[in-house]
């Protein structure tokens, strides 16, 4: 069993994970080059400073936050340092640190990667969240030469922190994450991009499903060209076929506008259908299966504590809410709030809730 974990990188994963562990009751240490960030993570309860420890006071675990571009120095220089800990990191992108360790010589047992994929479009230890990993997965990387016990290490915190975990190798991975985590990021960003230079009265129109498309290219610029760099190749392939796709699409587009339309429509449908299938393929918590949540939509007061108020409503009739987004009213006094619940809850919250009051949105 592990007890002691040093976090080397305190800033959004580093704090998150450090509070997670030490909520669990490992003993959490922290170390990072700026001494800020590092005493802002302890303030939010995500360890001890790594420099207040008595000599000797050594991890059994490192686990690496830092920028991707230094993981593997850093994890290479951990080895060192440690040479009897089992050293991890979490960096998006993997392959290219299990080759640094490689090419290290040194006893690369000791190295397992991992990579939590729960994240947020904010950086640093402020936007740290104790339960930012919880229900999500979260991919152990092991190598011909790691060894069993330090992937059992890894395990250990993925699955304290409340994390599903998934076990594949390095390229596999790679391949994986730049379908389902850094194209969408180069395609939020893209949209978002053509938003830069939109006249202000058409920014104004704007309702949940640009928010939803383009929440991640909020992200932090320097972190995701180190991540997109990292993984050039794989995430290439998958952006050329995003690319034939939208020739097609700007292809379909230019023969309705010109009014030779045959074929047109089909392609815009079964692009759409199939969009329809790969969305319904999303996995849902803790990589069950989708599911279907029912939505319920409330409308809320644009006054201080009417959310509160209408989450403790639901609480006291005993229903679990699974997820909510809040749209603003454009210009208007109240919002509407969009709560998934299972579908055998959707009649009862939508009865309890008109009985004490709130409107019901169609
Ligand atoms: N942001 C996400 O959504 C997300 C999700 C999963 C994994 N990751 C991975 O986690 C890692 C950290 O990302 P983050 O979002 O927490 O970034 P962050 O910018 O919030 O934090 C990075 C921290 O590393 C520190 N640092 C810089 N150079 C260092 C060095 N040489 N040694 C040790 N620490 C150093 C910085 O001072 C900062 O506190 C990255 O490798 C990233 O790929 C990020
Ligand atoms: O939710 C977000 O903000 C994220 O972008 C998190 C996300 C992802 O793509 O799912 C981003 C990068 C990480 O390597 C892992 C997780």
């Amino acid at each position: 069993m592990t007890s002691h974990v040093r976090i080397v990188g305190t800033g959004l994963i580093g704090a998150s994970l450090g509070m997670a562990l030490t909520a669990a009751g490992f003993r959490v240490s922290l170390d990072d080059p700026s001494p800020t960030a590092c005493r802002l993570a302890r303030d939010l309860g995500a360890g001890m400073l790594a420099t207040q420890l008595a000599p000797g006071d050594d991890p059994q675990l490192v686990v690496v936050a830092a920028p991707p571009d230094v993981v593997g120095a850093v994890v290479v220089d951990s080895l060192r340092r440690w040479p009897t800990a089992v050293v991890t990191d979490v960096a998006s992108v993997k392959q290219t640190i299990l080759d640094s360790v490689l090419a290290s010589g040194l006893d690369a047992a000791r190295y397992v990667g991992s990579h939590p994929m729960a994240g947020r479009e904010r950086s640093g230890a402020a936007a740290a969240r104790r339960d930012l990993f919880d229900g999500r997965a979260w991919v152990i990387v092991p190598h011909a030469q790691s060894s069993e016990e330090a992937v059992r290490a890894v395990r250990e915190i993925a699955v304290v922190v409340g994390s599903a975990v998934r076990v594949m190798p390095a390229r596999e991975h790679d391949e994986a994450v730049a379908a389902v985590s850094h194209v969408p990021q180069v395609a939020a960003s893209v949209v978002a991009a053509c938003l830069r230079d939109l006249p202000e009265p058409a920014v104004g129109l704007a309702g949940q499903g640009l928010r939803d498309v383009t929440r991640i290219a909020a992200s932090d610029s320097r972190l995701w060209t180190q991540i997109l760099a990292g993984n050039a190749a794989a995430v290439r392939e998958v952006l050329v076929n995003v690319r034939a796709q939208l020739d097609e699409v700007v292809d379909a587009l230019a023969s309705l506008s010109a009014g030779e339309a045959e074929g047109a429509l089909g392609t815009l449908s079964r692009l759409l259908e199939a969009g329809n299938l790969g969305q319904a393929r999303i996995p849902g918590k803790h990589g069950a299966a989708p599911t279907a949540y029912a939505v319920v939509s409330v409308l809320v007061p644009d006054v201080p504590g009417s959310l509160a108020r209408l989450l403790t409503d639901m609480g006291d009739a005993g229903i679990n809410l699974e997820d909510m987004h809040l749209e603003h009213g454009l210009g208007q006094p109240f919002g509407v709030a969009y709560i998934s619940v299972v579908p055998a809850s959707a009649e009862p919250l939508a009865e309890t809730l008109t009985g004490l009051g709130w409107r019901l949105h169609d």
